[in-house]
């Protein structure tokens, strides 16, 4: 039987690990403070909202959020984030990604002051992870790490295959491996014999957009698998093969119009894995609780 690893437990020892040092916070000055700016409605970016808001609700940290239209341009955002580089009261900044297509998203990320992105994607923060210096890490990926070390899974010396090459997930996160000592190999589209390489890995990271893609044959038996991917399946066809055909799961189907999945598929990563994260309930939740700490570790420095 596989271990499932449980973002909500691991979740919430990192929240109560956090509360004191926010309470400091509060007395010695104020509440730290975030503000997320949200451009245009992409959706997996509105259930991150609506989960940071509780969070922060839950902390007692101080959050704002900035909803732009989507025909928001450069020059309207980069006003925001002057704004917001400024305030002191300010702790952690974060643009929602991705940015509608007239958005210079590169301009955007440099825009925000290095010690205010909580997302770790400024150019800056990015060499300080490559270098292995200290600096805000990508929420996602941190989160990932957290898991695997709360877990007791030591990835040093183990063969690891990150599926997926995107600047928030897949290179911060083939980073953290190899700087946990892991032996990294990064896959992508144009990768070759994709389910090969994949049943290679001890440790398998999924972070691709592809609900389900990865079955069977790319999972090692025994491997660590760790699903990144958050997908909406609505088509019944997709969700008879991803329930394969479980009729109480169809009916939730049914009943909801859609299915919240990962890129692994759920049954087979449940058979052949020694331990996985589940979809919901997994990385997502550690975005969170790795971005409150990336606000606290913020505040905390600023007032020194
Ligand atoms: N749980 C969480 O906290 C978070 C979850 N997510 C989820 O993780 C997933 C990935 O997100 P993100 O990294 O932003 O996505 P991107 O779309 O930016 O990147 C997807 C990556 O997957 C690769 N890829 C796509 N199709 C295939 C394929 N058929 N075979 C092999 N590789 C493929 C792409 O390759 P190429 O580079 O060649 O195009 C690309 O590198 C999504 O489901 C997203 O919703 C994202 C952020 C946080
Ligand atoms: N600048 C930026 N940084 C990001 O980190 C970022 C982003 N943009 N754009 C969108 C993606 C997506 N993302 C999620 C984080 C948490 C959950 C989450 O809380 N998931 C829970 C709840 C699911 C639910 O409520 O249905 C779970 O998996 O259990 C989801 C999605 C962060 N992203
Ligand atoms: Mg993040």
């Amino acid at each position: 039987m596989a271990r499932i690893l449980d973002g909500k437990v691991i979740n919430q020892q990192i929240l109560d690990e956090l509360k004191p040092r926010i309470a400091h916070l509060t007395s010695a000055r104020r509440a730290p403070g975030l503000v997320v700016i949200l451009v245009g409605n992409d959706p997996a970016s509105e259930i991150y909202v609506r989960n940071k808001v509780k969070t922060c609700l839950e902390l007692g940290v101080h959050s704002e959020e900035i909803r732009l239209p989507d025909t928001t341009t450069t020059a309207e955002l980069l006003a925001h984030i002057e704004t917001l580089n400024q305030r002191p009261a300010i702790d952690g900044i974060l643009v929602q990604m991705p940015l509608p297509k007239q958005v210079d998203s590169r301009a955007v990320l440099l825009a925000i002051r290095p010690d205010k992105d909580v997302d770790g994607f400024h150019p800056f923060n990015v060499g300080q992870l490559v270098a292995n210096a200290p600096a805000p890490r990508s929420c996602t990926p941190a989160g990932v790490m957290e898991i695997l070390r709360r877990s007791g899974i030591d990835p040093a010396g183990s063969d690891a295959v990150v599926v997926g090459r995107s600047d928030i997930v897949g290179k911060p996160m083939a980073m953290l491996l190899l700087h946990a000592h892991a032996t990294v190999t990064i896959c992508h589209s144009k990768t070759q014999n994709l389910p090969e390489v994949c049943k290679r890995a001890q440790i398998l990271v999924a972070a691709i957009g592809r609900p389900a893609m990865l079955t069977a044959e790319y999972i090692r038996p025994g491997a660590v698998v760790i699903d990144v991917g958050m997908n909406r399946v609505s088509s019944r066809p997709e969700a008879e093969r991803i329930t394969r055909g479980d009729a109480e799961k169809l009916a939730r189907f049914e009943k909801r119009g859609s299915l919240l999945v990962g890129d692994v598929h759920p049954l087979d990563m449940a058979e052949l894995s020694e331990a996985y994260t589940p979809v919901p309930g997994g990385v997502g939740l550690l975005t969170i609780a790795m971005l409150m700490s990336n606000t606290v570790q913020s505040a905390e420095h600023r007032l020194k």
